[in-house]
């Protein structure tokens, strides 16, 4: 049975922008600021990583100070560890998240160790966030499979999920990385994960690489889960895993949502409107199919 409302937390400013040609703070504060407009209640809004790494995102700080917050609304980043933790604290997120991967190659590639080191350095991040009183959120890359190992094992990340679930993390974000999922198998995963972590502490973070991202989200939304991560005009892609594509569009999601009956509390108009102001700003048209729909 499909659940009555869904949950959209808006990746586009971060997991979005990390990989677009960089645009200026005013435009990341604008889309904020025009995604909780449109109703969106969790927006993930900053990164704190090696600005080396990933330089998109090393006005993250800045972006998070001079945002108008509206009351009602989680403003969210990316902490890998320790460092990145206090940068976020500094900045008043609201929450923040961690990442790991099902994938011994992809942590490597992404954070520069192993799963095990990984889980390490996240330890004594999930403490200091406890005692600042700080939710953080869990993402797992790489649960539908690799850029460079392949298919995945369902166990591994079961077992990845379950450790940053004991960890501590509120919620744990099905990542597929590379988008290469298709319905039958992402319910399957889905179904194995919540052998561990309760479902209601799920969500999912599909990329539409290969496009099947809409068909998989409503595959394993009838699974019981209500949380699904999706990027404005499908902002994005990743830097490790060549011609992926963006998560799956906002726009293109709340639309079959609201289709199925399913409430979300956004406005679609004022969504597809904020999608098309950020494309303007990197000079290219949306990616979602819905917004150029309702422009067009
Ligand atoms: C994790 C590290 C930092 C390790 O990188 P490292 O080089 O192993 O770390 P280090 O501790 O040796 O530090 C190296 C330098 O980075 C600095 N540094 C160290 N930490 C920080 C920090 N937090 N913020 C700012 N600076 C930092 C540190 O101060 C030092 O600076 P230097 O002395 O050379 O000038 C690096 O690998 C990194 O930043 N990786 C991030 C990669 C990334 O952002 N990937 C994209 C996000 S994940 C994703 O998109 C997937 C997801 C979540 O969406 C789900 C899905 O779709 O699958």
């Amino acid at each position: 049975m499909l659940p009555k409302q869904v949950s959209i937390f808006e990746v586009g400013a971060r997991d979005g922008l990390q990989n677009e040609k960089p645009v200026s703070t005013q435009d990341k504060i604008v889309l904020i600021q025009d995604l909780a407009k449109a109703g969106i209640k969790r927006i993930e809004a900053a990164s704190f990583v090696s600005p080396k790494w990933v330089p998109q995102m090393a006005d993250s700080g800045e972006v998070l100070r001079n945002i108008k917050r509206a009351v009602d609304v989680t403003y969210s980043a990316l902490t890998p560890n320790m460092k990145g933790l206090e940068l976020a604290l500094d900045a008043k997120a609201d929450e923040v998240a961690i990442f790991g991967a099902a994938s011994e190659s992809f942590s490597q590639r992404n954070i520069n160790c192993s799963i095990q080191e990984s889980i390490a350095r996240f330890e004594p991040l999930m403490e200091r966030a406890k005692a600042e009183n700080i939710r953080v959120r869990g993402y797992v890359s790489c649960v539908l499979g690799c850029p460079y190992e392949g298919e995945i094992d369902v166990s591994e990340v079961a077992r990845v999920s379950e450790i940053l679930y004991k960890m501590g993390c509120y919620e744990i974000s099905l990542g597929d990385t590379i988008g290469v999922g298709t319905p039958n198998n992402a319910r399957k995963m889905v179904q194995a994960v919540s052998q561990v972590v309760p479902v209601d502490k799920l969500a999912l973070h599909f990329h539409d690489t290969y496009g099947q991202a809409l068909a998989n989200i409503l595959a394993c939304l009838e699974t019981g889960v209500s949380v699904v991560d999706s990027s404005v005009a499908g902002l994005g892609g990743c830097p490790y895993a060549k011609g992926a594509s963006g998560n799956l569009a906002s726009e293109d999601l709340v639309y079959m949502l609201h289709g199925l009956g399913i409430d979300t509390g956004i406005d679609l108009s004022l969504l597809a409107q904020a999608g098309n102001t950020i494309s303007q700003a990197l000079g290219r048209q949306t990616g979602s199919k819905v917004a150029q729909a309702l422009t067009s």
